[in-house]
């Protein structure tokens, strides 16, 4: 099953890809963003291709994940203009801002009212604060997390939805509730509370002995990015992608086939898979007529199952 990281361990894994692998900030923050770009280009195809989406940036890496995200947004045929209410002095920040620029993407003196959001904007990307942030929210970024909440504009949040404990979650007041949720490298602890529709993980660049050595059992990609919840995957299976984990933990060993030399067995996830498949409309039929229906799961041989 995924691991959900916990602030320390994001932080640690962090520094380890700078220290031991050599990787650098810039090569890591273009991954990361661009895997965001791609993201929201999957999950809002396009209706949203040339609509205004604003994209906030905060003062560290996770702002730096934004500016990239904009860019590759502009290259994509959307319309991104950037918040980024306090800048830093590094030249990796400065350099982003000076190619965001170069591309004609509009930074904004002030947010705009929600209202105005509202009516313009039809995405906002958070990437305000990521894993290096300790609640509570300091006051100057108080206002901006209501505008974006009192606009009502779809969310998609970066690493960790903003003002989120990265651990325990949303404040007690009530958070953001990003619609899509892009977890960078493993999704954190703070993720299991998350309620949206689409929740990713992007970010793709652990070397496998560092997955190992934090036992982060990153999933299989099936394709470019993995899916860690989506409607579709919901209404396939009537369960979230961690509970489908969990379930698959249990039932793992009774249902694994043993491989020959003529053929592979089918993967106990394939079976799962199209069982539920299988199964999902009498769920959803014994549900509605008020009653709880227990059948007896059968398991059912498949084709490739990997995409989704
Ligand atoms: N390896 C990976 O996984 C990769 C991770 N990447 C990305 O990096 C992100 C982590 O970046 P990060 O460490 O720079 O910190 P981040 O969360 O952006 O915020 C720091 C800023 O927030 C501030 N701040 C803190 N608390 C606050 C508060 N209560 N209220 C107000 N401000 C507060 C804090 O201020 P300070 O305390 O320093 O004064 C500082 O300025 C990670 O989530 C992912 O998106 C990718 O780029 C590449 C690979
Ligand atoms: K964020």
């Amino acid at each position: 099953m995924v691991k959900f990281l916990g602030q320390k361990e994001a932080m640690n894994i962090d520094i380890e890809l700078f220290n031991e692998y050599k990787f650098s900030v810039d090569q890591l923050m273009e991954l990361a963003g661009l895997s965001c770009a791609v993201t929201i280009a999957k999950c809002y195809p396009s209706d949203l291709k040339g609509d205004n989406v604003l994209v906030i940036c905060g003062p560290g890496n996770n702002g730096g994940d934004g500016l990239v995200c904009a860019r590759h947004l502009k290259l994509f045929g959307y319309c991104p203009s950037i918040y980024y209410p306090k800048r830093t002095e590094k030249p990796i920040y400065q350099n982003l801002t000076t190619q965001c620029q170069a591309m004609s993407i509009p930074f904004l003196e002030d947010i705009p009212n929600a209202e105005a959001l509202s009516k313009n904007c039809s995405l906002i990307v958070d990437a305000l604060f990521g894993f290096s942030f300790r609640p509570p929210m300091r006051p100057e970024f108080v206002s901006v997390v209501d505008t974006i909440k009192k606009s009502g504009v779809p969310l998609c949040s970066v690493d960790i939805p903003s003002g989120w404990d990265v651990e325990d979650g949303p404040p007690e007041c009530g958070g953001l509730e990003p619609d899509l949720l892009i977890s960078l490298t493993a999704p954190k602890k703070c993720a299991e509370k998350f309620r949206g529709r689409f929740h990713y993980l992007g970010g793709r660049f652990v070397p496998p002995a560092l997955e190992k050595k934090y036992g982060l059992e990153l999933p299989k990609y099936p394709g470019a990015f993995h899916l860690l919840y989506d409607e579709k995957f919901f209404n396939y299976t009537r369960m979230s992608v961690k509970s489908f984990d969990q379930l698959l933990q249990l039932i793992r060993e009774e249902i694994e086939g043993t491989d020959t030399n003529f053929r592979q067995s089918i993967r106990p996830e394939e079976k799962l898979m199209v069982t539920l498949r299988w199964n999902a409309p009498f769920v959803e039929r014994s549900k509605n007529m008020g009653c709880i229906q227990y059948r007896r799961l059968r398991f059912f041989p498949t084709t490739d199952m990997t995409e989704q």
